[in-house]
């Protein structure tokens, strides 16, 4: 699929008719960056089937290739581009790992460096040294290791000294799930494994820690959860394995958002039978707007009439990526919405909360600010710019609104390249009723 210059501004297009399209998406972001870390650190080399190519992923392959791995593209079905073959290697310091906006790359990799020989310097984006990652620094010096911060957060330096011994550790991981996940990952590597305790005021995306756990298991690992929030990783290997990567369930919400937005219909190919993605709660939530999911044949159904869109009050602590996805339907919904347990969405890609309020008061709506979300009250909104603040999600939601409201321009659309650089694509394919 080629990528044309998404660098201007974007008119995020109006529909003309109601949706008839079936979509396939490109692959799970979460999945395809566990998947990538815990191949190198196996004991043989795996093949990963359909990953996610994006710029997410790439930071994660490119990390893991300074701390050693051998990972090249290799010819696969060719859906959204190649497979990945992984050879892992031991682990190696002396190098440099820029983590992008990549917050999987920023907490996950200073914890397999950790695991090398040598200091390994980490850094970002701009917006990434805002990125809460007090807990990666203070998690490695309680677990013996030398890091190098002035402040704590990114930049840093990680100092391997060859071994991390492991044992018992607490963390605070309010800020963000992917604390417990980071040191989950690397936990079997640990000379005397990993008994890891949350101890805070929330624990956001608990999800995204059973994907880890379930992760670990699928490659032999002992992990379990051994208390509310307490979990046990023994040490041993990791065993290769061929995988082929879901599709992004999370990158579906603007594409199935959309049905409620428009009304019609859209099959989503390769729904899982199971799966640990945070996307999987995505039928009820639309259901929650009115639209009727369904699952059958390995493809998700949502229908919707396309009418007015229904209040909602939405808790969503668990599933905080898919809140910009909500907030959009929020903007254009004809009755109060309200989506709370999102305060941690404030360190994400950007602040989540103030971006959405800010972009949605432009466009003429009413959005207010709670402790912990957003609560948005009917408005007539019109055209106008909608700033992506380097968010992918921020940037679609914009997309979502855009969809009943003509004129909304995205000012960078090419944001989306953080886990799907094909959206505009996808998107205007959806809209023209293509069937994949
Ligand atoms: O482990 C992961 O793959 C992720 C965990 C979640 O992070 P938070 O717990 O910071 O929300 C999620 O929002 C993020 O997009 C991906
Ligand atoms: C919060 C997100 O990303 P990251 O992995 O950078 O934390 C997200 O994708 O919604």
């Amino acid at each position: 699929m080629s990528h044309p210059d998404h660098s201007r501004p974007w008119t995020a297009p109006t529909a003309k008719a109601r949706l008839d399209a079936r979509v396939q998406l490109p692959g799970s972001k979460s999945l395809t960056n566990r998947a990538l870390l815990l191949a190198a650190l196996a004991d043989g080399p795996s093949t990963l089937h359909r990953p996610l190519r994006s710029r997410d992923a790439s930071i994660m392959a490119g990390g893991l290739r300074a701390l050693g791995a051998v990972i090249r593209e290799v010819p696969g079905d060719g859906l959204f581009g190649p497979d990945l073959e992984i050879t892992p290697a031991p682990v190696v310091g002396g190098g440099a790992i820029d983590c992008g906006l990549a917050g999987t790359a920023m907490r996950f990799l200073p914890i397999v460096a950790a695991l090398g020989d040598g200091p390994v310097a980490f850094d970002g984006d701009p917006h990434a040294r805002k990125r809460p990652m007090q807990q990666t620094i203070a998690a490695l010096r309680d677990l013996g290791v030398r890091v190098d911060a002035d402040e704590p957060r990114l930049p840093f330096t990680v100092h391997g000294a060859g071994e991390v011994r492991g044992g018992e550790l607490t963390v605070d991981a309010s800020a963000s799930s992917q604390f417990v996940s980071a040191l989950l990952l690397a936990a079997p590597r640990f000379t005397e494994g990993l008994t890891l305790h949350h101890r805070g005021e929330r624990l956001p995306s608990i999800p995204h820690i059973e994907m880890t756990l379930e992760a670990l298991r699928q490659r032999g690992v002992v992990a379990s959860t051994i208390g509310e929030a307490s979990w046990r990783i023994e040490p041993g290997p990791i065993a290769p394995l061929d995988e082929q990567i879901e599709p992004d369930l999370s990158n579906a919400a603007p594409f199935l958002a959309a049905v409620v937005a428009v009304g019609g219909r859209v099959v989503l190919d390769g729904w899982p039978a199971e799966t640990t993605q945070v996307g999987s709660m995505l039928p009820a939530l639309l259901d929650a707007f009115g639209a009727t999911s369904t699952v059958a044949d390995g493809s998700l159904t949502v229908e919707a009439t396309g009418g007015a869109i229904p209040g909602a009050s939405l808790d969503m602590h668990a599933c905080g990526e898919l809140s910009p996805t909500i907030v959009a339907l929020g903007a254009i919904a004809s009755a109060p919405v309200e989506v709370t347990g999102i305060g941690h969405t404030r360190g994400h890609e950007t602040d989540r909360i103030r971006a959405l309020i800010d972009n949605i008061t432009a466009l003429g709506g009413r959005a207010t600010e709670l402790p912990d979300g957003i609560r948005i009250e009917p408005a007539p909104l019109t055209g106008g710019d909608w700033g992506a603040y380097d968010d992918h999600r921020i940037a679609t939601a914009g997309a979502v609104v855009g969809l009943r409201v003509p004129g909304v321009e995205v000012d960078d659309i090419g944001a989306t390249a953080k886990t799907i650089p094909e959206f505009p694509e996808l998107w205007a394919a959806m809209l023209a009723g293509e069937r994949g």
